[in-house]
């Protein structure tokens, strides 16, 4: 039996490429030995930070990243035949574990999908509900939020208007715009390819903000820091999609004065931090999804062999809420 690897064979300069990622093959023994079993995918995640981290690895090598996979060939009794577990195997089809790096979903999933566990009830929506958290958000509280239409960012605006905030979204495409508003409820939803955003938030909100999660980085953090946030005003800095493709990091120095004039609150969250926290955080957010408080949206693509252009898509906006590659 054969499975199936996707290979980053040299390192991404600038945009991902076709020649950056292989598909390759790779033989599967026909016995287990005592204590392994044969995992089989079944969905698996790709995520933005695929494409800074990689710089930190030594190609060549398999892609890594987060799957939902099922046994289908035992020889270890603690994962019989079709348990489903979460592992960081990797972009691979099939691969066999003694059972160390195999993790069971650790809260009770009721009729949710299973598929949400590498999205809202996984690493992203841990990301919104502790990023968020940092900024302690208070009734009345303005947010601009950029990536709204995203993994991360659909969450923190549903859980923002949860807690009665004031929610001024960002998204890339109508699409975006029209789930946002229509379905989601955020309270301002712009499509920033078609408005400047900095004048836009200065409309609505002429007086500054309270608080501000960054998705996006580069012009929108320092846009937002400059111009946009009120005295003691928060920022949850959660990522910055628009640079990781850059080939020189830009600087910035300006925006520390108004950081420390304003006295703004500026953190950066790593969400493995608060990992002992997730099963708790996921138990509250599966329960919003049962009562119809919290909607989830995955763009599914169809086929292991797609992985490269799920991965791509990440870049262009492909995606609206997760994005999720169906092996
Ligand atoms: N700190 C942490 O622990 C974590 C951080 N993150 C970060 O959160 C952010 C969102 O992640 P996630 O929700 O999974 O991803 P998304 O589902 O939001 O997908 C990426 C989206 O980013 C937007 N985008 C892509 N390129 C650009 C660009 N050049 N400028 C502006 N927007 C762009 C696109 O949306 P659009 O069409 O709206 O432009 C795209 O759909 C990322 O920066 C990620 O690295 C994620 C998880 C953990
Ligand atoms: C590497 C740049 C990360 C950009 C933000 C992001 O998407 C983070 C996602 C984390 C990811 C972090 C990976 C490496 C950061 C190492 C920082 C450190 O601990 O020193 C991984 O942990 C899954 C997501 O939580």
């Amino acid at each position: 039996m054969k499975g199936k690897q996707w290979v980053l064979v040299k390192h991404f300069e600038g945009e991902p490429k076709d020649e950056d990622l292989q598909l390759q093959e790779f033989d599967l023994p026909d016995e287990l030995n005592d204590g392994e079993v044969l995992l089989e995918a079944v969905y698996l995640s790709v995520d933005p930070y695929m494409r800074p981290y990689s710089k930190t690895k030594n190609p060549p090598l398999t892609m890594f990243g987060e799957q939902i996979a099922k046994v289908i060939k035992t020889k270890n009794g603690e994962f019989p035949l079709g348990t489903v577990v979460l592992t960081m195997s990797g972009w691979r089809s099939h691969f066999i574990s003694k059972g160390q790096d195999l993790r069971p979903v650790s809260f009770d999933l009721g009729n949710t999908p299973l598929s949400y566990c590498l999205g809202t009830l996984g690493m992203p929506g841990a990301t919104a509900y502790f990023g968020l958290g940092l900024l302690q958000p208070k009734k009345g509280d303005k947010l601009i939020l950029n990536g709204a239409a995203g993994a991360v960012g659909s969450i923190v605006g549903q859980l923002a208007k949860i807690h009665g905030v004031e929610v001024i979204a960002f998204v890339g495409s109508d699409d975006k715009l029209n789930w946002c508003k229509n379905e989601l409820g955020f309270d301002h939803v712009f499509n920033y390819k078609n408005v400047n955003f900095s004048e836009t938030i200065k409309k609505i909100a002429p007086d500054g903000c309270e608080l501000f999660f960054d998705n996006v980085g580069g012009d929108w953090y320092h846009s937002v820091i400059n111009k946009h946030l009120k005295r003691y005003g928060k920022a949850t800095i959660c990522g910055s999609i628009e640079n990781y493709n850059d080939k020189t990091e830009k600087l910035y120095p300006a925006t520390n004065y108004k950081i420390l004039s304003l006295e703004l609150k500026i953190q950066g969250i790593i969400v493995n931090t608060f990992i002992k926290e997730w099963p708790k955080a996921f138990t509250e957010m599966n329960q919003y999804i049962q009562d119809g408080k919290l909607k989830v949206k995955e763009t599914v693509y169809d086929g292991f062999d797609n992985m490269r252009s799920a991965f791509y898509g990440l870049f262009i906006g492909e995606n609206i809420g997760k994005a999720i590659v169906k092996a």
